[in-house]
């Protein structure tokens, strides 16, 4: 947790502080996202209403998608947001493989869209269904760690879509 906080200061105050937890206890929730001064507590595990209620916080939940069927999910949830991410039998997260977007049906401006999202497909993404925020983690990372240069990159990608 003391490295986690350590990073957490260097960010700049306008940067919210996305806590990801894959079903660690509300009260380890808790503790953390307070020693670590977070904003959101975005949980990838199973997780239900009953324990969504009881952090502190603003939630983002995962629904991890394999059929078009799991996008309803999302209203079985009370919750700041949904994120729609890639499923896996192994994995809770961070898998590197997209779900089939076209389950989306068009816009999803209330949604965070998650799961093999990189430099190339980032574009695509936006434009086509507008997300309320995209997330990214494996395509920007160098032997495990986040690579400033993919970051940048990515972040281009980005903007050109607002160009
Ligand atoms: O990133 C992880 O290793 C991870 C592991 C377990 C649960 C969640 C995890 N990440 C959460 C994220 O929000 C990722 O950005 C999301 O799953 C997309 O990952 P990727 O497909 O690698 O871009």
């Amino acid at each position: 947790m003391n490295k986690a906080y350590s990073l957490v200061k260097l960010l700049d105050k306008n940067i919210k502080r996305v806590g990801v937890f894959v079903n660690s206890s509300a009260d380890e929730i808790n503790k953390i996202s307070k020693t670590c001064e977070l904003d959101i507590v975005q949980l990838h595990g199973d997780e239900d209403n009953e324990f969504i209620e009881k952090i502190n916080l603003p939630v983002w939940k995962a629904i991890r998608v394999s059929s078009k069927e799991d996008l309803v999910k999302a209203n079985d949830y009370n919750c700041e947001r949904i994120l729609f991410d890639s499923f896996s039998l192994e994995e809770y997260g961070g898998t590197g493989e997209s779900f089939d977007w076209s389950y989306l049906r068009g816009k999803s401006s209330d949604y965070i869209i998650a799961g093999g999202i990189n430099e190339d497909n980032v574009g695509l993404l936006i434009t086509k269904y507008s997300p309320y925020l995209v997330d990214v983690s494996s395509s920007i990372e160098t032997d495990g760690y986040k690579d400033e240069n993919k970051i940048r990159k990515l972040i281009e990608k980005v903007r050109e879509c607002n160009e």
